[in-house]
């Protein structure tokens, strides 16, 4: 099938290689003309594992393109994927003017029927105003009088880190459609280019618009409702003396619960739970309703994201002058370069507001990291950051280590190494990458979160 993608980040370019990974002919498009030269020269805009293999693959064969061209994009697919980013707006509500352009765009300039595909997170409803936008367009020009489209909701539930895998292997595949004539034409060019995921489409989930757009959000809040809900219990469990690792096995082991996405830590980050639990509290808003439970997981991640860097200060003082610590992981989360929302953000400038000075590394995210720090700090503070060329590198002379991302690199260290290297055997760990009695017994002083235990002992 002939397939456009329009917007080529991390959920357009994923897309558009494994649907070229299919045998479909993709073209992919995108304002940004640096990230579509990087492209067309063999390399690729973001740190997505297998990614660059199947991209190559494709290209190679010819399947897969990549342009700023937008009449040649709208001319080559039956489908057009509309991926491009929904940042929140200054009220917290997604911003849909890079959705509307796209849409805009196909409007000016398509001819026959063409199936438009919203892929990015968006509202409920969104699906109206691309419809609109689109007929605007057409109604504004005399062009092919037979056009004729239907808008389609298919929202994308991969994670970066594990995007190709999540997007081959999708546990479902949520399709919302009306019920017009041209609705069930597009239902079934999406039934057909979907087949080779789920043959009996069995992972496929048919519904109406709305509730494909409304099925996005819920899953994204559902989850970051876990982890809020976590993290207030690992703090709960800091004061009485529990361990939250033993907590957790005990309540995921019941299958209503599960033990999926229930780790405690440094607060959930990244380019969507932030966005989306806002963006959902502010549709709801619009229909004066308060999603009170949102709100509190809103309101426990920010407080989260300042547990690890509290725990520090209590430790250390609140005058961190003349002290020097090393931090391990950037990164949002593991194999990944994003740092967008990284709680590593809030601990950095916890650090060096309160005067220390700090030896940052992270195995993927270092050059992402120095842009970003670049615009998060002055560069009196960023003088005080060193960008360390390896883990150990970032250890030298630090009083202490703060792990925030549970790199698979970080999980079994060099205790030694790391003893001789700090000026005390003090672990801050993020992400309870350790068990606090192994910790004990090679005599390191360790802060997990929700693992008082051991201080207790
Ligand atoms: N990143 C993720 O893991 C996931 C993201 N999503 C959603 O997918 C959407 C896209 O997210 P990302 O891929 O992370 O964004 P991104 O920021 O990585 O990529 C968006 C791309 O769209 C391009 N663009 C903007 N306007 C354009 C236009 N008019 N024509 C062509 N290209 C245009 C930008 O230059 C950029 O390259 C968002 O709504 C996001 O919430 C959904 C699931 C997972
Ligand atoms: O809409 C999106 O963009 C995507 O958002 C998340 O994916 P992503 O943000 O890539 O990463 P996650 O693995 O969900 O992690 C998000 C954050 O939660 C944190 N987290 C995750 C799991 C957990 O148990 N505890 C926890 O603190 C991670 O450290 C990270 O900061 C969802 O998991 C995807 O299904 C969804 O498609």
């Amino acid at each position: 099938m002939k397939i456009t993608i329009i917007g080529t980040g991390y959920v357009g370019l994923v897309t558009g290689a494994c649907l070229a990974e299919l045998g479909n002919d993709v073209f992919c498009l995108d304002v940004d003309q640096k990230k579509i030269d990087l492209l067309n020269n063999g390399g690729i805009p973001i740190h997505e594992p297998g990614l660059e293999e199947v991209v190559a693959r494709n290209r190679a064969a010819g399947r897969i393109q990549f342009s700023t061209d937008v009449a040649a994009s709208v001319a080559h697919g039956e489908v057009q994927f509309i991926a491009v980013g929904t940042p929140p707006d200054e009220d917290g509500s997604a911003d849909l003017q890079y959705v509307l352009a796209a849409a805009r765009n196909i409007g000016k300039h398509m001819t026959g029927f063409k199936v438009i595909v919203d892929k990015s997170t968006v509202p409920v409803g969104t699906a109206d105003r691309v419809s609109a936008a689109l007929r605007e367009e057409l109604a504004a020009r005399a062009g092919d009088p037979a056009a004729s489209f239907s808008v389609v909701s298919n929202p994308e539930f991969l994670k970066e880190g594990a995007a190709v895998e999540d997007f081959m292997r999708p546990d479902r595949i949520v399709i919302g459609h009306d019920n017009s004539a041209e609705g069930e034409k597009a239902a079934a060019k999406m039934k057909k280019l979907y087949a080779p995921f789920n043959r009996n489409h069995e992972r496929t989930f048919w519904m109406d618009v709305r509730s494909a757009e409304f099925t996005k959000y819920a899953a994204n809040a559902m989850l970051a409702t876990r982890i809020s809900f976590m993290n207030e219990m690992a703090n709960l469990a800091d004061q009485v003396g529990a361990d939250i690792e033993a907590v957790r096995h005990g309540i995921g082991s019941d299958p209503r619960i599960g033990h999926s996405f229930l780790y405690a830590g440094a607060g959930y980050g990244g380019s969507c739970f932030p966005k989306d639990v806002q963006a959902l509290e502010r549709t709801a808003r619009q229909y004066s309703q308060d999603l009170l439970i949102l709100r509190a997981v809103e309101a426990v991640n920010d407080k989260q994201k300042l547990v690890l860097g509290q725990k520090v200060v209590q430790r250390f003082g609140a005058d961190l002058s003349g002290k020097h610590f090393a931090v391990w992981g950037l990164a949002f989360k593991p194999n990944t370069d994003d740092m967008r929302e990284a709680p590593s953000r809030v601990l950095l400038r916890q650090l060096l507001d309160a005067g220390a000075t700090v030896a940052v590394y992270d195995p993927v995210a270092m050059a992402e990291a120095k842009r970003v720090l670049a615009l998060d700090l002055t560069p009196s503070e960023l003088a005080r950051v060193r960008f360390a060329a390896s883990p150990k590198d970032a250890l030298t002379d630090a009083e202490a280590l703060v792990i925030v991302t549970e790199w698979k690199a970080f999980r079994s260290p060099d205790f030694d190494q790391i003893k001789a290297a700090l000026k005390q055997a003090v672990i801050f760990d993020g992400r309870n990458l350790f068990e606090p009695a192994v910790m004990a017994e090679a005599a390191f002083e360790y802060h997990g979160i929700g693992r008082s235990i051991l201080t207790r002992t």
